[in-house]
Parts: C-alpha cells; structure tokens; sequence
C-alpha cells in the first residue's frame, strides 16, 4: 500500500510569531489521519516547529538545501544543518525554484545525491508549464524532467523519494488541473517508472498532486487511483483549509 501524504508548503511565509500561532491552530484543528502530514516552513521556523510538533503527527520539512555538505556558499543550508534540526524531508525542484533561481535538472540530481546521501527523504517536484501543456508537450517534459535528476539512481534510493507532479500553470493561480489531468499525468509517470524500474516500484511510490489545491476540490483530486496526496501552497496557511484538506484524503 502506498503511503497517502498532505504536505503544507509554506513557501516564503509566516515570521517566527506567525509559524507558532498557525502550528497551535493545526494542532487543534488537525483531524486523526493515516495519512503522513507534513508542514515545510521557512528556513528560521524549521526548529521552533519541530520542537513545538515533535510529538504531534505533523512532520516538519524543509523546502529547499544546497548540495555541498559545508562550504563558501554564503545564504545556503546543508542537509546535515537540516538534520540537525529535526528535519527528515526535503522538496527538491519546486517550480519556484526552477524559474526564479535558475535550478535545473543537473543541479536538481546533485542536490538529490546528497540529500540521499545525508539519509534525507525527498519529496520531489516537477510539471510542465502551460505552454507545454498547450502545444501537447506535457508528458514528454515531465519524463524528461524525472529522467534527468533521479533516473540515475538504483532502486533502493527510491524508498526514499515521494514525487509531486505539480503542473506550473495550476500553481498558485487558482487553476487546477482537472481531476483527470492529474490521473492522466500520475498514470503516465508509473508507467515511465515502471519501464525505468520495474512495475512494482512504479507501485510503491507515492505521487502527489500540487498546484491550487483547496478545500472545494481536493476530494475529487485524491479520489484519483493514482493521487496519493497533495503538495498544497496557499490552503496550506490557513489551517481550517489544511485541515479540511487533510480531512478530504
Ligand atoms: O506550489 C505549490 C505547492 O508546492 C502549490 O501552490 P498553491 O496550492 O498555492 O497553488
């Protein structure tokens, strides 16, 4: 059985006062789940979160790290900063990250070695942009996409890594994919997984959906055979919405 995750990325929100007051309200709205919950504040937050969460079934994430293990690399942060921290998880290859930082496929494979090679997990992300989407393109990106930073590595890594197809035009526009897109999509990527690998792998990995998820229509999404979860940006500050979503899987 695949694991079914909600994970709250935070992106670049909530001061230290904010993070307490949203985790307090989580822990009393959050409802009894199976599922894995995770939350990804900013950098400064991820310790004040995890002490206030480590008892909770809310695992802190971070949302970005350097490939290096220490180094001259002023303003970034390491895996094993991140660990030292409490942190377990991390995203690699938001969109965010692509289109204002410049990372690519090569930089995102280097950070994924590292964060495997530090005992992280990862929850990766990749999508197609609109005009991808447009001009039919989409499926032969996100596999290039997958290809290029984790299909160098052997099957056992994959115990370690979640995948979030989140569709670019869908993200933090209020435009969702269509339940079926993201089915479409999230089939598509077991079956390239599945001729990587094998079929079982392709079984094994959770796939998230992100990309304006909310309240009104996350059940329809996770409905989906092959939606394991969501990746959720702005629902995700509010936690009567992360709450409800939580509930919707
Ligand atoms: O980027 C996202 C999560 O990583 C999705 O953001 P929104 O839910 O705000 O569209």
């Amino acid at each position: 059985m695949r694991k079914k995750i909600v994970a709250g990325n935070w992106k670049m929100n909530n001061d230290l006062a904010e993070t307490r007051s949203l985790i307090t309200a989580l822990k009393n709205e959050l409802p009894d789940t199976d599922a894995e919950v995770m939350i990804a504040p900013a950098y400064t937050n991820l310790y004040p979160a995890y002490e206030a969460l480590k008892e909770s079934q809310i695992e802190v994430i971070a949302q970005n790290m350097h490939f290096a293990g220490s180094g001259a690399y002023t303003g970034e942060v390491s895996a094993s900063m991140l660990k030292s921290v409490g942190v377990k998880t991390v995203i690699l290859g938001h969109s965010e990250r692509r289109e204002y930082f410049g990372e690519d496929d090569a930089l995102l494979a280097k950070k994924a070695d590292a964060a495997l090679a530090s005992g992280l997990r990862i929850v990766f992300c990749f999508g197609e942009e609109l005009t991808d989407r447009k001009s039919d393109n989409h499926f032969k990106v996100v596999e290039e996409q997958l290809k290029n930073a984790l299909f160098h590595l052997d099957a056992e890594a994959w115990k370690h890594i979640v995948l979030a197809y989140e569709p670019v035009w869908a993200i933090g526009t209020g435009e969702t994919a269509s339940p079926e897109q993201a089915q479409e999509i999230h089939k598509f990527i077991r079956e390239v997984l599945s001729a990587r690998y094998d079929e079982s792998l392709a079984d094994s990995i959770s796939i998230l959906y992100g990309g304006s998820v909310k309240p009104n229509n996350a059940v329809e999404i996770f409905s989906q055979p092959d939606v394991d979860g969501g990746l959720i940006g702005g629902a995700s500050l509010k936690a009567e919405d992360f709450s409800a979503i939580v509930k919707a899987i």
